[in-house]
This record gives structure tokens, C-alpha cells and sequence, in this order.
């Protein structure tokens, strides 16, 4: 069987620049993987290579086996890639309720479901997208993604900018869509070791390459390699 996600030598960038010459990475099913590295380094880029709206100079990207190369962004989500990028891109005049259900396609991820897994949504429901916090809004982007039912989820720092426990809260929500319900996720986070707690495998970029990779486990119990490659942020992100 082959792994859900496949990149082989991706090229990929803005215009013309290059960020991410040369890139090759497998991800399983079930699998969730940690994407670190310092600012500007091309985590996003990653990312929103693998939904297809960067700029590919070469390469192959396959889901499931099926190349998805030359798919535009939609045709991509339709094959299973569900997306939260790092502006969340809610529906500000639609409720919570409208959010959730704009764009859902069916499959186990249900309306009550996503209530369930957070239940601030439900007592929300009617509340315009516009209304809520910076918390309920990330909440809301990785409900609606959820809704899409992928195969693959991709989170783009899902905790920027939130609370101290409002983070707690989306990483433990973040922790069981991983965990329980086996979701294969690739998640860009700069709370390294917070991340590294909830996820199976982590890769490091440096200009866009892979510049290390690693079991979440191991690189907790040997944080050098943060240390090295994420330097000050890695510190930073120590609690
Ligand atoms: N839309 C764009 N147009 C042109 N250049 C871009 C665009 N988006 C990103 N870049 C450039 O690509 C490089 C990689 O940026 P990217 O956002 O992928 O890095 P990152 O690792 O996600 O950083 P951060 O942690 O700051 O989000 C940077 O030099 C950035 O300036």
C-alpha cells in the first residue's frame, strides 16, 4: 500500500523564487508529523505546496498513490486535503453553524461531532464568525476543515497568537483528532516541544530542505537538534 502522502522531489516557490528546492517526504496513514524550523524558512510554503497554491517548479506530490500534481487547490481538498491555513480564512458574516456546514461533504465528521471535540462551537453556534475570539476562531477553521472529512488535515500554527490555555485547550482538541481518531496530520508549529508531545515524527527545514527528522520522542529526549537548528525558539518555546 502506498504511504497517504507522497512528495518527491518538490520544487516550489513565490514567483520566482525558489524556496523549496529539493524536497522528498512520506507521510503514512494515521501518521502526524511535525513541521519545525525558524521563521521564513519555508514551513508554509511546504504546506501550501501540498494544497497547491505556490508556485511548483517540478516535482510530484501523490495522495493515496493518485498524483495530485496538477490539481488546482479545490480538486485537492475534493481528493481529501483538508486545510487550515495561518489567516484561518472563517466566513465572517456566516454563524459557526453556516461555517461548519458551507462547504461539508459527508463522512464520520459530523456536525455533532465537531460540537463534541469542541464543545465552545456548540454553545457558539449561532454567533457570526466575526464575533468570536481569536481561540473560537481557530477552533471554528480546524471544525470546518474537519466537516470536509480528509484524509490528510494541514494545520498552519494552529496557537499563533492565542492564550496560554486557550493553547492547552486546541492542543489537547488537537491531541484526540490525532490520537482517537487516527487523523494523519502535518502540523507547522513554532511551540516545538508542545508539538512534539502530540505528534509521531517531526522534520526540521533550513531554506527550505529537511535538515533533520526524527521521532517526536526521540527529539524530546534529545533536544540538541532543536537547540541547533531552532536555537532561540526552541528555548522560548521550553514550557
Ligand atoms: N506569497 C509570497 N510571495 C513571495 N514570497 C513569499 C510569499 N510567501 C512567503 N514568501 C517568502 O518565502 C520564504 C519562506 O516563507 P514561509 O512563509 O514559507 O516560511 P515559514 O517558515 O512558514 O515562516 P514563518 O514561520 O515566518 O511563517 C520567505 O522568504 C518569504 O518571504
Amino acid at each position: 500500500m502506498p504511504d497517504l502522502l507522497e512528495l518527491d522531489n518538490l520544487r516550489a516557490g513565490h514567483g520566482e523564487a525558489v524556496v523549496i528546492p529539493d524536497l522528498s517526504l512520506r507521510l503514512a496513514e494515521g501518521e502526524a508529523l511535525a513541521v519545525l524550523g525558524r521563521n521564513g524558512v519555508g514551513k508554509t510554503t511546504l504546506l501550501d505546496s501540498i494544497i497547491g497554491v505556490t508556485r511548483r517548479f517540478g516535482g510530484t506530490v501523490r495522495l493515496a498513490g493518485r498524483d495530485v500534481t496538477r490539481l488546482s487547490p479545490e480538486a485537492r481538498a475534493h481528493a481529501g486535503i483538508g486545510w487550515v491555513p495561518q489567516e484561518r480564512n472563517i466566513f465572517r458574516s456566516l454563524t459557526v453553524e453556516e461555517n461548519l456546514t458551507a462547504i461539508a461533504r459527508p463522512g464520520k465528521w459530523t456536525l455533532a461531532r465537531v460540537y463534541e471535540m469542541f464543545p465552545r462551537l456548540a454553545e457558539r453556534r449561532s454567533n457570526m464568525g466575526n464575533q468570536l475570539s481569536g481561540g473560537e476562531q481557530q477552533m471554528l477553521a480546524v471544525g470546518r476543515a474537519l466537516m470536509l472529512n480528509p484524509r490528510l488535515l494541514l494545520l498552519d500554527e494552529p496557537t499563533e497568537g492565542l492564550a496560554p490555555i486557550i493553547i492547552e485547550q486546541l492542543l489537547a482538541s488537537i491531541r484526540r483528532i490525532i490520537r482517537d481518531e487516527g487523523m494523519a496530520t502535518i502540523i507547522v508549529e513554532q511551540h516545538a516541544r508542545k508539538i512534539l508531545k502530540v505528534t509521531d515524527r517531526a522534520v526540521i527545514l533550513d531554506r527550505g530542505a529537511i535538515v533533520h527528522q526524527a521521532a517526536s520522542a526521540a527529539l524530546l529526549a534529545d533536544p540538541a537538534p532543536l537547540e541547533q537548528h531552532l536555537g532561540v525558539i526552541a528555548k522560548g518555546a521550553a514550557a
